[in-house]
């Protein structure tokens, strides 16, 4: 391309920039009347984002990818909204954590993100206000549940407020080549995802749990014969060089993560519900809970048992099916399962994540 031509797009690409200045500023000028207009109402409303989100996926055209589209936009709303008032998010940290990027991708940079040190920690700060929201992982597409979120859900108060998926990319990184590893550093979970390549790979390499994957990068960046599987940034952060990228085993290995809040969300248009239920213990009585959904027609997308903690062998099941607690046949399909059931705990209603 000449000089010139170059030239010329880039007048054209300045005027662009100066429109989009002008309306973004236009667009945030609103934001801050809507948020006078909230009068403390709460200025997150992950309804009308996800409505947001929707309509601008559905009306492109490209070339910009959906997924462009919703990362540009979430930051956009994110800057408007801080605008109306500064939103607090406790994240599972440490800072560089795949939590930390699950709370960026839903919250957008304009938020101020709050590393916890434990899942416990993220409900804490949130049922005692010290932050609005939390984000917290709940399960993985190749380890599965994340059971101190599951039983955490079950005791608390608060409610789910959102879902944020996350395709998880798993690393190798050492100070040495991979023929001198002889440790591997890892949380549990990053471990399991990674088993398989493991296996072909470092055979005879130790493999040892952490509480966190930067604690296993830190621990790699200061120690011979040592390796840690992590995130990409865990690397940068801990100056430790890759060695291998996209080791997890299931190339779609995806991690879901929940966001907590005193809110109840309201209809987006395509949402879910969470449920804890349990069954009396008696023939049939599981059967009999999945009935009534099936009698309204409502869809079950998940069922993950876990152990009730409150005597032997006993159980409870979270469930996600689809709709709203406000949607006619999902409220149906509730009360009937308030007949049936020996406890139901509706979780949360919250957008399908776009
Ligand atoms: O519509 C609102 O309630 C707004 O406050 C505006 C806006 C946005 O920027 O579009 C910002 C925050 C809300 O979470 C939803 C949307």
């Amino acid at each position: 391309m000449s000089d010139d031509a170059l030239k010329q797009f880039r007048v054209q690409i300045d005027r662009i920039d100066d429109e989009l200045l002008r309306l973004f500023n236009q667009r945030a000028a609103l934001a801050q009347q809507i948020g006078h207009a909230k009068q403390g109402g709460a200025v997150l409303r992950p309804e009308r984002e996800a409505q947001v989100l929707r309509r601008l996926n559905e009306a492109n055209q490209g070339p910009l990818p959906n997924g462009s589209i919703s990362q540009l936009f979430t930051e956009v709303m994110s800057h408007c909204r801080a605008l109306e008032a500064p939103l607090s998010i406790a994240y599972l940290g440490p800072a560089g954590s795949f939590t930390e990027a699950a709370a960026l991708k839903r919250f957008g940079h304009a938020s101020v993100c709050v590393p916890c040190a434990s899942i416990d920690e993220v409900f804490r700060k949130v049922e005692s206000n010290e932050v609005r929201y939390g984000v917290v992982p709940v399960e993985n597409s190749t380890e599965g549940a994340v059971g101190r979120t599951l039983d955490l859900m079950l005791q608390s108060p608060l409610k789910l407020c959102g879902e944020v998926p996350l395709q998880v990319h798993q690393c190798l990184m050492s100070n040495s080549t991979l023929a001198e590893v002889r440790r591997v550093y890892s949380h549990p979970q990053s471990l399991g995802q990674c088993q398989g390549w493991l296996n072909a790979n470092l055979p005879h390499a130790e493999r040892i749990a952490v509480s966190s994957n930067s604690e296993a990068a830190r621990l790699a960046s200061q120690q011979a014969d040592s390796a840690a599987v992590a995130g990409k940034q865990a690397s940068e952060r801990f100056d430790v060089p890759l060695l291998v990228e996209n080791i997890e085993d299931d190339p779609r290995n995806t991690t879901r993560f929940l966001v907590i809040g005193d809110q109840q969300v309201s209809p987006s248009g395509c949402d879910k519900t969470s449920l804890v239920i349990s069954a009396a213990n008696r023939p049939g009585a599981v059967h009999d809970l999945l009935t009534p959904l099936a009698h309204h027609g409502v869809s079950m997308t998940k069922l993950e048992s876990r152990p009730a903690r409150s005597g032997l062998w006993e159980y409870v099941f979270f469930v996600d099916i689809e709709g709203h607690q406000q949607d006619t046949k999902v409220a149906a399909a509730l009360a009937e399962l308030g007949q049936v059931a020996s406890f139901v705990k509706v979780l949360g209603s919250y957008p399908v994540a776009v």
